[in-house]
């Protein structure tokens, strides 16, 4: 299985800061930065774009925060390439966002980025079989995409379950609701990469968080008998 990262939400930062936020996470042991990109029609709200992600990544070079970039957007083909441009590490597109998967799959990979595949809550993970084997990352999501704070779901644990049993190897993420009340449930089910917000911005001490977050992945696949 893969390893145990873990990616604060920057949605839970402070906005009028985020370079020094992508750092801050860093220094208390993240793995990955979230980031989350919402345009106001995939999703009823609104977040950042392109120049902003330029501005967090000349505070952050690449070698030392990865750019987890979560697509709640209408159109996910149009904002590839400025994504790119801007720093982006992983582009996660919503499978309920384009009518060809494969053909976006293939324009992420040109442009240099990683590539993830999100779905929300309503849509199995079935929809993903034709394809998973060309991603890097898949992202169920365990809220309602377009807001941070909300109460994990989880009977979104059976569709995580099922993805890593058909793909051990691959990079399974959740996000939603994620802290130390509910971390044990996503990792006994086999998520191995952590979207926190609310759990991790709002911590007294937000590195003790992120440490319990990848020891309680790490411990869930410790206990799987490897085959
Ligand atoms: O994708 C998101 C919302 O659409 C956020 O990343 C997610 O909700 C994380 O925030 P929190 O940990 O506060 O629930």
């Amino acid at each position: 299985m893969p390893e145990a990262k873990i990616a604060p939400s920057l949605l839970a930062g402070d906005f009028s800061q985020l370079g020094h936020e992508c750092k801050r996470m860093i220094e208390n042991g993240s793995d990955w930065l979230h980031v989350d990109i919402m345009d106001g029609h995939f999703v009823p709200n609104i977040t950042i774009g392109p120049p902003v992600v330029t501005c967090m990544r000349k505070a952050v070079s690449k070698e030392i925060g990865f750019f987890d970039c979560h697509m709640m957007v209408a159109n996910p083909e149009q904002w590839v390439q400025p994504f790119a441009d801007a720093g982006g590490s992983l582009y996660c597109f919503h499978y309920e966002a384009t009518k060809d998967p494969e053909a976006l799959i293939e324009q992420v990979r040109k442009a240099g980025m990683k590539v993830g595949c999100a779905i929300k809550p309503k849509t199995p993970a079935s929809v993903l079989f034709p394809f998973a084997e060309k991603l890097d990352m898949i992202l169920v999501m365990t809220v309602e995409p377009g807001a941070g704070g909300q109460s994990f779901m989880p009977d979104m644990m059976p569709k995580v379950k099922e993805l890593r049993e058909r793909y051990p190897d691959m990079d399974i993420e959740v996000d939603g609701g994620l802290g130390p009340k509910t971390i044990g449930q996503a990792a006994d089910a086999g998520a191995n990469v952590i979207v926190a917000g609310t759990s991790v911005f709002g911590a007294t001490d937000p590195a003790e968080v992120i440490k319990l977050l990848r020891d309680t992945v790490n411990k869930a696949q410790a206990a799987v008998p490897s085959k």
